[in-house]
């Protein structure tokens, strides 16, 4: 039998960092400091079932970079969940928070899991285990969790607690998207949807003075894939605009097409619907719109795509079809590198993910602060100081595209590895 070599995210990720690498015309031997991760933790550990049985889950923590600051980054809860795949993950992190200027480095974690088949009693067993396994490498100035793919304010809650409890004082600042009753910040749950929405803003802005967004007094049309934390609030803020129609939605068990469009009531009500389960939108079993496939919605002919569910949604499969003219990535890796050459050979926009989604690390970044300070702030100071983040990164990256004559994934790159490129050197790590 043929056997089919599995592809690596982590190399894909660093056949990205590569491109800018050579066009900026990266020194070798900082290129192999930046690319590898600095510490990887793989924890094994027992969990009491309800049933009174034993199983040993695994678990990973990765800290990429540290050279800008704390490392950074979600912990997810997934059965594909690999080592691998943190890695990736973690790489991203790391020129994500550079992208935006924040003093992070990058960091992720997982536990390969399928947490709907477990009890909130097991759930919340496993999620206290696990944080105290990886205890050894966090704490609030080394290294700071937050929610990440099937991981909410009540498991940042148990990870808040269950390190509290073990160094014997309440420890803010160790996690980040808490709720806000233990010292969440305003805005965060919201963030990674809204940062989305401000890439998709300045986007079709740029596309249009470039004169490749011809459509003036007619609403933009989106689809967006991925219906939970960074799906479904990037969906709420663009229906709350007139400027955009949202034609198309979907999550793990399919989508629903409405060719007028979604409204915001229609979107709140789906997301009071789904909130704290599996997030089954075809369960909702509405009337007046069609139902499709995840294939289908990433074919929509639309003006935008917003790719919010996981990695290689887009790959050299289906990426021939995609019609959309405008891709802002708001999951991690939703683009092969694959898909992203036939994309670019078809003119097609992409703004990278680690750009994209980069307002979730913000926000953090906010909750962070109030959190070392015991002093919070409004929601309107949120709102508005990630947007300013967002917006002068996206011209920031806008701007390196021009000067290298380069796409926006290799610009975002080329900016962020700058920055930690720089923060090395002046540390005097790199001889
Ligand atoms: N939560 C956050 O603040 C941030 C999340 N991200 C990334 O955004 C992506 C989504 O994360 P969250 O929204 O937090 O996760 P989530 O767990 O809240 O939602 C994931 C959504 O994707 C859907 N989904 C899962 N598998 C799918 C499939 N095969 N096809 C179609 N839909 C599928 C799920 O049904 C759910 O609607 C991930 O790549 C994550 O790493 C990036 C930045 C920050
Ligand atoms: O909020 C954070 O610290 C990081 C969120 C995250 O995991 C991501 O941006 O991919």
């Amino acid at each position: 039998m043929e056997e089919t070599k599995k592809v690596s995210l982590y190399d894909n990720a660093v056949k990205q960092f590569d491109r800018a690498a050579r066009i900026m015309e990266l020194d070798r031997n900082l290129r192999e400091v930046l690319i590898k991760p600095k510490r990887e933790l793989t924890v094994n550990f027992p969990v009491r079932m309800d049933d009174g049985s034993i199983k040993v889950f695994t678990g990973y923590r990765v800290q990429h970079n540290v050279s800008r600051g704390p490392a950074k980054g979600g912990i997810r809860y997934h059965p594909n969940v690999t080592l691998d795949e943190v890695k990736a993950l973690a790489f991203w992190m790391t020129w994500k928070s550079a992208v935006v200027d924040i003093p992070y480095g990058g960091a992720k974690g997982g536990v390969t899991v399928n947490p709907f088949k477990l009890s909130d009693s097991e759930l919340e067993r496993l999620s206290r285990r696990f944080f105290s396994e990886i205890q050894i490498i966090i704490g609030e100035e080394k290294d700071i969790p937050a929610p990440d793919v099937n991981t909410d304010g009540q498991i940042m809650a148990w990870w808040m607690d269950t390190y509290s409890m073990n160094i014997g004082h309440t420890t803010l600042g160790i996690v980040t998207g808490k709720p806000l009753e233990i010292g969440g910040s305003e805005g965060r749950t919201e963030a990674t949807g809204r940062g989305v929405n401000i890439c998709i803003e300045e986007a079709v802005k740029y596309l249009r003075d470039k004169g490749k967004l011809n459509k003036k007094d007619e609403a933009i049309t989106v689809a967006i894939q991925g219906f939970g934390n960074v799906g479904s609030y990037l969906a709420l803020t663009l229906t709350e605009e007139t400027k955009y129609r949202l034609v198309a939605i979907s999550d793990y068990s399919g989508g629903f097409y409405k060719e007028s469009g979604f409204t915001a009531e229609e979107i709140r009500s789906l997301m009071d619907r789904t909130k704290g389960r599996k997030a089954l939108l075809l369960d909702v079993n509405e009337e007046g719109y069609k139902e499709i496939t995840n294939e289908e919605l990433l074919k929509l002919d639309v003006d935008v795509l917003a790719p919010c569910a996981l990695e290689n949604a887009v790959n050299e499969d289906n990426a021939e079809e995609i019609r959309a003219k405008l891709i802002v990535e708001g999951a991690n890796g939703p683009l092969t590198p694959e898909a992203d050459e036939i994309l670019l050979s078809k003119n097609v926009f992409i703004v990278p993910d680690f750009l994209a989604n980069a307002g979730g690390v913000t926000v953090s970044y906010f909750e962070w602060v109030q959190g070392l300070q015991w002093n919070f702030w409004e929601l309107e100071d949120i709102r508005k100081a990630l947007h300013k983040k967002m917006k002068n990164a996206f011209c920031d990256v806008a701007q390196t595209m021009g000067k290298y004559e380069v796409d926006m994934r290799t610009a975002a790159y080329v900016r962020a590895i700058e920055r930690v490129a720089n923060a090395t050197k002046l540390r005097g790590i790199y001889p």
